[in-house]
């Protein structure tokens, strides 16, 4: 099934279009990669899926819905969410923490309803808790529970990142460069957890990565972009073995100039 359909998106700043009619499909329980070239759109592209960056032409849909004109909170209440390429936590707080006011807004939240809906939100509130423990045990989080997150290494940071967007039962998850900065131990234990997201939990992922080495033996499709555009997509080991590949990878991405 397709999950995400970007059809033919173009995006102009100023007189550069950085997106020249990208489209591209993600299925539905995939790890699907996006890689290319700096400058080549990857993170714009996100940025418009996400609602962040409006889209100048072109259309996105999820679950065969349009979401093109969708602010981030609507689509992240679609089921879609996005992990930020630098983790945006609470410094001072724990993770514990952190992971529950990520959590979509409860009946405890406004003053008058928690008064007469108290039993209510007393078990919302434990259910929080349990989901929050659960997602810290399966991103084997749990001895760091109550560690303030400014005291985390850049990798840790990550995961908690990923933990913040599972707390709203998402479906698919856009990661950002995820291991970027992180040393390869770390990197392949990130991309072990988003594995064990698919496979356990059966959620789709869309992530942008540079490190082809990490990459190729997590994803299930890459697509190649090049100047604002899908030039390439296939399985790793196709997309691998194309004569063109690491010339355009290697290569400099410029976007096209519309004036
Ligand atoms: N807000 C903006 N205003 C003007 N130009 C922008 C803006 N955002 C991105 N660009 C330009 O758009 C082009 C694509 O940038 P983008 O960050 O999407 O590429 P990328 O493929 O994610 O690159 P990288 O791999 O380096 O992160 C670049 O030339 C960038 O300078």
């Amino acid at each position: 099934m397709d999950l995400l359909v970007v059809d033919r998106v173009v995006k102009n700043f100023g007189g550069l279009r950085v997106l020249n009619q990208a489209s591209l499909v993600v299925k539905k329980g995939t790890v699907t990669a996006l890689v290319g070239p700096n400058g080549s759109g990857k993170t714009t592209l996100f940025n418009v899926i996400y609602g962040l960056t409006p889209a100048d032409e072109g259309e996105v849909y999820f679950r065969g819905k349009k979401i093109t004109r969708y602010p981030p909170y609507q689509i992240y209440r679609e089921g879609l969410a996005l992990a930020f390429q630098l983790p945006r936590l609470f410094n001072q707080l724990p993770i514990m923490d952190n992971l529950l006011l990520a959590a979509p807004v409860n009946s405890g939240e406004n003053p008058l309803r928690a008064l007469f809906t108290r039993p209510r939100w007393q078990e919302e509130e434990r259910a929080l808790a349990r989901q929050a423990r659960e997602v810290l045990e399966l991103l084997e989080l749990t001895p760091l529970a109550l560690r303030p997150a400014g005291q985390l290494s850049g990798g840790q940071r990550k995961l908690v990142e990923i933990g913040r967007v599972l707390m709203a039962k998402p479906e698919m998850i856009l990661v950002d460069e995820p291991a970027a900065g992180i040393n390869p131990v770390l990197a392949r234990k990130i991309y072990a957890t988003l594995k064990k997201l698919q496979q356990e939990k059966g959620l789709t992922l869309f992530v942008i990565e540079h490190r082809l080495e990490v990459l190729f033996d997590f994803a299930d499709y890459v697509y190649l972009m090049d100047a604002g555009r899908v030039v390439l997509e296939g399985t790793p080991e196709e997309v691998l073995a194309h004569p063109d590949f690491y010339t355009i990878y290697a290569g400099e991405s410029r976007p096209w100039r519309v004036l």
